[in-house]
């Protein structure tokens, strides 16, 4: 065996289901070897900021698996950086394998092309943005360096980076042996479990608020059953919209603060024992707070760690920590939490009127109701908010690193890697960047329905500055360019045409579908108005 398919069969024995890269001259030995051996299947797009994406949505939809993203040296790679860096944010377990120059050319003494400072400078950056890395410049020690970054990839569920030098790629290698999770002490997390339980028990209100990590670690059912067996109710964070949502966990939806459901942000604001499994303690997932929740009587389970008041357990894995609770936990309330299915806007008026944001979420609410539960991939914008007041389905959006791009290669992701057929959610502003990716899907058979929210602007930055003339875009008609692509446009002016283009587009297989709702300048989803209006009050009052 060699390098390669030692690399690509480790890659497929930790879950990985394909990989999505762009070639360049310092990975094309790599390419031909995937090509030939057919050990997973390869996807190519057209820019790498959308291999990269792709490679995130794929590892975030099947829980538990790996992204792989394939790249070439210097301006292959470090176009990528703010699709890693994203998944870093986001706890997203990617691999990323960069082509590089070969060991005789390191020592001709030219600078080499694609080079930046140094040879070693893309190493440096990807330092910052991945959990480990490795340089397979020795076909002796690279099964076991490969075994480690794969560990740690899925240990830690953050990226991890695998520099591949174009003379080694054919190199004789050992295969890649698999090494076991790291090791928890079983006594520590007895004592966890105990002292966590005991806080729950003395509690009035208990509350289970679960985040992205519950996904990552595919833990999702033992979430659920937990909060079943501990008659709590549970919410999700808005990183954490989507979770749960194909089990019977008493959901209480998910919690916005200023901008959401008073009653679950009283649920939550107001609990005195608030168990935070794998939420980020971030700004959009707390930045909107009602009141200051009091993280010293929360219990937080993150990054591998417990933390109960000013007690920290570390090296607490979260699956070890769940198995450990659904072992000793009993029930904390006479009987299970009333079960509150929140309420979501069905039944679209599909008659001349413009269209609103909301319009798209009955719209899409009411084929869900007729069709069945499809995935939702949202790019950031209004059409964010707007994936909030859509049925709890998955999810997948950055919601917290908040890049603009991620929609449309990100469904393609999603369908390349799960054969599910995604609703993309993407802005004109977002479509820009990474739309054209939709021009791939002809090669491959995929299929999406996209929703483009044309609004002819930034208009969430106008929120901040409405004066600016700047957010201003002109219509660019992307329902037009839809056929040259190889798929089929609708454009919709009123909420009519809307309906009529979902059903056409539900109806077509085969080619994408996009759907081009125009939306008056100036429209806002009522959730990113109550953002807004959150964060101006909560910044007016907070003292500066
Ligand atoms: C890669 C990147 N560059 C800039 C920005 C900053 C930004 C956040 S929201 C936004 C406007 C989005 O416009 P779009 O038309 O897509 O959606 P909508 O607001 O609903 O009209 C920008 C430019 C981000 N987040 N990511
Ligand atoms: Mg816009």
């Amino acid at each position: 065996m060699n390098l390669s398919l030692s690399l690509l069969h480790a890659l497929k024995a930790h879950g990985a289901r394909e990989l999505f890269g762009l070639p360049g001259d310092f990975v094309l030995p790599f390419f031909q070897q995937v090509e030939q051996s057919q050990v997973l299947p390869l996807y190519t797009l057209s820019h790498e900021p959308g291999v990269g994406f792709a490679a995130d949505a794929a590892a975030r939809f099947q829980g538990g698996g790996l992204g792989v993203a394939v790249v070439t040296y210097g301006a292959g790679a470090l176009n990528m950086v703010n699709a890693v860096a994203s998944s870093y944010a986001e706890k997203v377990p990617m691999v990323i394998i960069s082509g590089a120059p070969a060991a005789h050319e390191r020592r001709n003494g030219f600078l080499l092309h694609h080079q930046t400072r140094t040879l070693d400078s893309q190493l440096a950056i990807f330092r910052e943005i991945t959990c480990d890395q490795v340089v397979l410049n020795n076909a002796e020690t690279a099964p076991a360096e490969i075994a480690r970054v794969l560990r740690n990839c899925q240990a830690q569920s953050r990226p991890v980076y695998i520099e591949l030098p174009r003379d080694m790629v054919a190199v004789p290698c050992e295969p890649v042996p698999r090494l076991p999770a790291p090791a928890h002490d079983a006594d520590a997390l007895q004592a966890c479990v105990q002292e966590l339980l005991a806080r729950l028990a003395r509690a009035r209100n208990p509350v289970l608020l679960v985040g992205i990590e519950i996904r990552r670690f595919g833990v999702e059912d033992k979430v659920a059953r937990l909060a079943k067996l501990l008659r709590v109710p549970v919410a999700t964070t808005i990183m954490g919209r989507g979770l749960l949502a194909e089990t019977d966990a008493p959901l209480l939806g998910t919690y916005l603060g200023v901008a959401g459901d008073p009653a679950i942000t009283q649920a939550v604001e107001e609990s005195d024992a608030l168990l935070m499994l794998g939420v980020l303690v971030s700004d959009t997932n707390f930045g909107v707070s009602e009141r200051k929740i009091d993280m010293r009587r929360g219990i937080l389970a993150l990054d591998g760690q417990v933390t109960m008041g000013y007690h920290v357990y570390p090296d607490i894995p979260l699956e070890a920590l769940l198995d450990g609770l659904l072992e000793c936990a009993q029930s904390l309330a006479p009987q299970a939490p009333e079960h509150k299915t929140a309420r979501y806007p069905h039944e679209l008026k599909a008659d001349g009127a413009p269209i609103e944001p909301m319009d798209i979420a009955r719209a899409v609410n009411d084929l869900m109701a007729s069709h069945g539960r499809m995935p939702i991939v949202s790019d950031i914008g209004d059409c964010f908010f707007t994936a909030l007041d859509i049925e709890n389905t998955a999810l997948l959006a950055p919601g917290y690193y908040a890049t603009m791009g991620y929609g449309v290669p990100a469904g393609l992701g999603l369908q390349a890697s799960s054969g599910e057929r995604p609703i993309i959610l993407v802005g004109d502003g977002a479509f820009q960047m990474t739309g054209w990716e939709l021009g791939n899907c002809q090669r491959y058979g995929w299929d999406p329905i996209v929703i483009v929210f044309n609004n002819c602007g930034w208009e969430m930055l106008r929120t901040f500055q409405p004066t600016a003339r700047y957010n201003d875009l002109s219509d660019w008609h992307f329902a037009d360019a839809a056929p040259a692509l190889g798929g089929d446009g609708y454009r919709a002016e009123t909420r009519e045409q809307l309906q009529q283009a979902l059903q056409k587009a539900l109806a077509t297989r085969g080619k994408f579908q996009l759907i081009e709702a125009m939306l008056p300048r100036g429209a806002l989803s009522a959730t990113l108005a109550r953002f807004v209006d959150g964060v101006r009050r909560l910044q007016s009052t907070t003292p500066t």
